[in-house]
């Protein structure tokens, strides 16, 4: 054991046992790419939510705003309890689907039959598992469905009437579609059925909502739900629905959700352009300004867009004039509304201003 050749052997028998001990004392996982990554402890939880980039009219932005807050502190208080990415960011996507004011569950804009048709998707970044449903009708919370799909389908996108007979299967309740209908929904509809309405007038002020988490196993998790835009042709899909522009996630670089004009954000497939300048080494911050500006000079689209990274770093950007979004990392809140706009709160004082 005096050679060089035994010293060799001997450190390289240390080395194999102290990865053992290193298994049995750091939870460890080994990237695609064959990269190790030691996790020392666990990951610090952080939730970022939206609730849609355009222009929010006055009568809706203090409820857009504690709308958001109330989504995030909700996602937030699961992460802190040791609940997953994927728990937090449904319920938070759900509790806004439940408000009425947001484009999605109740309150979700009408189509030009007068109807309501959702979109939303849920994915995973611990396996890329996916679900979505896109023109489902009579349902409270799209997003649970999607996660339905994700978890007891073997596929990634159910629409329309299959949706619907999925949902009796899985013994979701069918609601009356008036539920979800509320009053300023059904008169934007017929405002724009007016023969001199200015068709982009209500098309700004929508409020798609959308979440993403890391938690403390450092998995992360995207949710995006929508009624789409509103006065839109009968069964047409938006990117909400779409995989890799409504959202993703994947735990090798971070997740996000997207908002704004939805057939932009699918030419360009808005989630995953960011995510891959993330892969290049730009912050979540700058990968949101990239891929946005590209939307807006390649296709001429605004929106906004939220992004948590597999360390933690997040960000909320749009190129609109508005955007609601809200994040608690580090027990604080963060939200704004408008550019710049960055208001902060200790998450215990949020929690009983908000009376939760
Ligand atoms: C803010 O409005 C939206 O996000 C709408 C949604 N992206 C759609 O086109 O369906």
């Amino acid at each position: 054991m005096h050679s060089a050749q035994g010293q060799t052997e001997a450190a390289a028998g240390y080395l194999k046992k102290a990865s053992r001990i290193e298994i049995q004392l750091f939870n460890f996982c080994i990237s695609c790419h064959g990269s190790l990554i030691l996790r020392f402890g666990s990951m610090k939880p952080v939730i970022v939510v939206h609730g849609g980039a355009g222009c929010i009219f006055k009568e809706r932005e203090d409820g857009s705003r504690s709308g958001v807050i109330r989504a995030a502190l909700k996602g937030y208080s699961i992460l802190k309890q040791g609940g997953c990415a994927l728990d937090a960011v449904e319920q938070a996507v759900a509790l806004m689907e439940d408000d009425p004011h947001f484009n999605a569950g109740c309150g979700s804009v009408l189509n030009q039959k007068g109807e309501v048709e959702m979109d939303a998707i849920i994915m995973d970044g611990k396996n890329l598992a996916s679900g979505a449903v896109s023109a489902v009708k009579c349902i409270a919370n799209p997003i649970k469905l999607a996660r339905l799909v994700m978890e007891k389908t073997e596929h990634m996108l159910l629409t329309d009437y299959g949706a619907q007979c999925f949902a009796k299967a899985m013994g979701v309740p069918e609601i009356p579609g008036e539920k979800l209908i509320t009053e300023r929904s059904r008169e934007r509809w017929m405002k724009n059925l007016e023969p001199d309405s200015n068709p982009h007038k209500f098309q700004t002020d929508l409020g798609t909502v959308g979440a993403v988490a890391i938690d403390s196993e450092g998995n992360v998790a995207c949710a995006t739900s929508t009624g789409g835009l509103t006065n839109k042709l009968v069964g047409r899909v938006g990117d909400t629905a779409c995989i890799g522009s409504g959202g993703y996630a994947d735990n090798h670089v971070g997740a996000t959700s997207t908002t704004g004009h939805g057939e932009s954000i699918m030419k360009v497939v808005l989630a995953r352009l960011i995510l891959y300048h993330m892969e290049q080494g730009m912050s979540p911050e700058e990968a949101s300004d990239t891929a946005l500006n590209w939307m807006k000079t390649r296709v001429g689209g605004l929106g906004g867009v939220i992004v948590v990274s597999n360390s933690g770093d997040w960000a909320a950007r749009f190129s609109t004039k508005q955007m609601s979004w809200a994040t608690v990392k580090d027990d604080q809140l963060y939200y704004g509304i408008y550019t710049g706009e960055r208001l902060t709160k200790s998450f215990e004082e949020a929690l009983t201003s908000e009376g939760f």
